[in-house]
């Protein structure tokens, strides 16, 4: 057993004190005293819980939350007051009787089957397989689809940012602030380092989860500081000699210095500005990371005003400007000269200029800063041209790991910025992002569904108008087919008594609806979908710590074709039903369809 497992194991005691048998819809519980007045506690069910269509106009979905759903079963248990507020709460006429059995209720009669969290999933594929007492199955409805269907689409957002990143840039998870209140920004950040996410902002959810936490400082941390006077201090300890340094000289100084490099008079940058970065220094001297886009140049400071004003008036709105930016490298006295100062240059101007001046001072006293954060402008242009100035102070100073400081971008960042990002060209290193990630903003809900698929080993059909509602019946398995390339081709739907398909041997893989779609697969491999994660009233297969859900994520994406994972029309990915399953399920329909009449 590994230690991970071991923290795996006491964050699964940890989280959820929301999560309980009541987190669900009252119906469900007038259903079940229904079912139960009506004679049906030992009736069985057989339910699938599934979605119909993937995420984010994509073509895949990963599956996430089972680790959650397992946590769900083995707490489920209504406490005495539970019971009360229901006595309470339902209407006056329920029998007490009901209230005992409900007093008595787990899931030990309960087996729940499931795709290995992490893996790519695709509509209509169960993700879950939950069997049992027919009331009990239909009394965690909803709650396991509140556990699966945000966690889901979570991690897949996560997933896709990752894509579109690649894996050399680092990603960040600052959501909580904008995210759907707390639990939805702690299982935001929980779901995105499944996803892919390197760290996140969220304390809580670093201490829960064992997720690594990061962060740099805000703007009220510099604004909060006015001239040098405001420094309590002007001393650091030498990393090694433990001497006293001045940093606070040792800045000026080379504030004065760079501006030989930087083409920036220090009487211009901002002197609260350097005072918090000094005084940030201090506080974390071998994590220095500085917010640089505060202040304004002293002549040009337009704080204050709304941000449209300010670019009209400075004439350069940055990247979306007439005036050469446009993200890429224009050499700063250019736009200068046409436009007079930007943004851009107010920000290399004053925050790149004391935070060198920081950093130089830093090692100095042994210390190597660690970079710059970036949020607000043209991020293309800005980072590119932080690191144009980086390389000068290495070149200047012989000091090569300036070169590799890091910079951080962050400001209401989606997956089209990165993309737009990247065909710029742009010197990031770590995205942080917040908003759009948290809030799903591209599409704010997965849609999982529960739908009854069996009753008393009887198979149960839901007719729809629309035949991408119609459910497929019956206890089932799922496999997914490989082809010769190693990559996936197709994930296939059979009835539980039929026999698995095997490699080398044809299978014929039929569209569940369209009678003349079919195809027949060889496979290279055959991977059985589902496993038993509960059963006998205990978890039977242990979920895996995060970071193997992690690595799960980022291996089963690679099991995927490029053009299923491409970002503008990807293909989609083939779900089919055995010869033996399609035959059952459209015998089924008609057996359920009513016969109309004619007059
Ligand atoms: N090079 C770029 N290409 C495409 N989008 C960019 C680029 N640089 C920044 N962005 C995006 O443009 C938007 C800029 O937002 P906004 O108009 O609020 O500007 P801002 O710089 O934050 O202004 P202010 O600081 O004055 O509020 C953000 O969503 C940011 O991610
Ligand atoms: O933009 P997001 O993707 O949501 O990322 C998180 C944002 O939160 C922080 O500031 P906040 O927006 O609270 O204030 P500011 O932009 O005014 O600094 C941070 O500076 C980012 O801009
Ligand atoms: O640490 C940061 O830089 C951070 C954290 C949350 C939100 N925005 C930024
Ligand atoms: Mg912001």
């Amino acid at each position: 057993m590994s230690c991970d497992y071991l923290i795996n194991n006491k964050e699964m005691a940890r989280q959820n004190g929301i999560v309980q048998p009541l987190l669900t819809d009252l119906y469900q519980i007038t259903m079940a005293y229904a079912y139960w007045k009506s004679g049906k506690v030992d009736d069985t069910a057989v339910f699938d819980l599934f979605f119909r269509t993937n995420p984010f106009q994509g073509e895949f979905t990963i599956f996430a939350g089972l680790e959650e759903c397992l946590k769900f079963l083995e707490n489920f248990h209504y406490s005495d007051s539970d019971i009360e507020y229901l006595v309470q709460t339902l209407p006056p006429n329920i029998e007490p009787e009901f209230f005992e059995y409900l007093k008595d209720l787990t899931c030990k009669d309960i087996k729940l089957s499931a795709i290995e969290e992490g893996s790519v999933v695709f509509p209509r594929v169960p993700l879950l397989r939950v069997e049992g007492p027919l009331i009990i199955t239909q009394l965690l409805e909803t709650t396991l689809l509140t556990l699966v269907n945000f966690a889901s689409l979570m991690a897949t957002n996560a997933a896709r940012y990752r894509m579109v990143a690649g894996k050399n840039v680092s990603l960040l998870e600052f959501g909580l602030r904008r995210a759907q209140g707390p639990d939805g920004g702690l299982s935001a950040s929980k779901y995105s380092y499944i996803g892919g996410f390197d760290g996140t902002s969220n304390v809580l959810a670093g201490k829960m989860f064992n997720i690594p936490v990061k962060g740099t400082h805000a703007h009220s941390f510099v604004t909060s500081f006015s001239t040098l006077d405001d420094l309590h201090t002007a001393v650091l300890l030498h990393a090694e000699t433990q001497k006293q340094c001045n940093l606070l000289e040792l800045a000026v100084e080379w504030r004065r210095r760079l501006s030989a490099v930087i083409d920036v008079s220090p009487e211009e940058a901002s002197d609260g500005e350097l005072a918090a970065l000094i005084s940030y220094a201090q506080a974390f001297p071998s994590g220095f990371l500085a917010l640089v886009d505060t202040y304004d140049v002293k002549r040009y400071n337009f704080q204050g005003l709304p941000s449209r004003h300010r670019q009209h008036t400075n004439g350069h709105s940055g990247y979306n400007s007439n005036c050469g930016s446009n993200g890429r490298r224009v050499r700063i006295s250019t736009i200068r000269s046409t436009c007079g100062y930007s943004t851009v240059e107010r920000t290399l101007r004053s925050g790149l200029l004391n935070f060198c001046a920081v950093a130089l001072a830093l090692n100095d006293c042994g210390y190597r800063a660690v970079g710059i954060r970036i949020d607000s402008g043209d991020l293309a242009y800005l980072s590119v041209l932080a690191r144009d100035t980086f390389h000068q102070v290495a070149e200047k100073f012989q000091l090569p790991w300036f070169n590799h400081l890091t910079i951080v971008a962050s400001n209401d960042i989606n997956e089209e910025t990165i993309l737009s990002l990247h065909e710029q060209g742009h010197a990031i290193d770590c995205f942080g992002i917040g908003t759009h990630l948290v809030t799903c903003q591209r599409q704010p809900a997965l849609g999982c569904v529960y739908k009854l698929v069996e009753i008393n080993g009887q198979p149960r059909i839901k007719l729809s108008q629309d035949v991408g509602k119609v459910t497929i019946p019956g206890h089932k398995e799922a496999y997914r087919l490989f082809g010769a390339d190693g990559h996936a081709l197709i994930d296939l739907l059979q009835r539980s008594s039929e026999p698995a398909p095997e490699v080398g041997q044809k299978v014929l893989c039929r569209h569940p609806f369209q009678e003349s779609k079919r195809a027949y697969v060889i496979p290279s491999k055959v991977e059985h979908l589902y496993k038993i994660y509960w059963k006998e009233g205990r978890i039977c297969t242990f979920p895996k710590p995060l970071v193997e859900v992690r690595e799960r994520v980022q291996s089963s994406l690679r099991t995927l074709r490029q053009d299923i994972k491409r970002n503008l029309n990807p293909t989609p990915y083939k779900v089919a039903v055995s010869d033996d399953l399609y035959t059952f399920i459209h015998e089924l329909w008609l057996q359920n369809a009513p016969i109309g009449e004619l007059s």
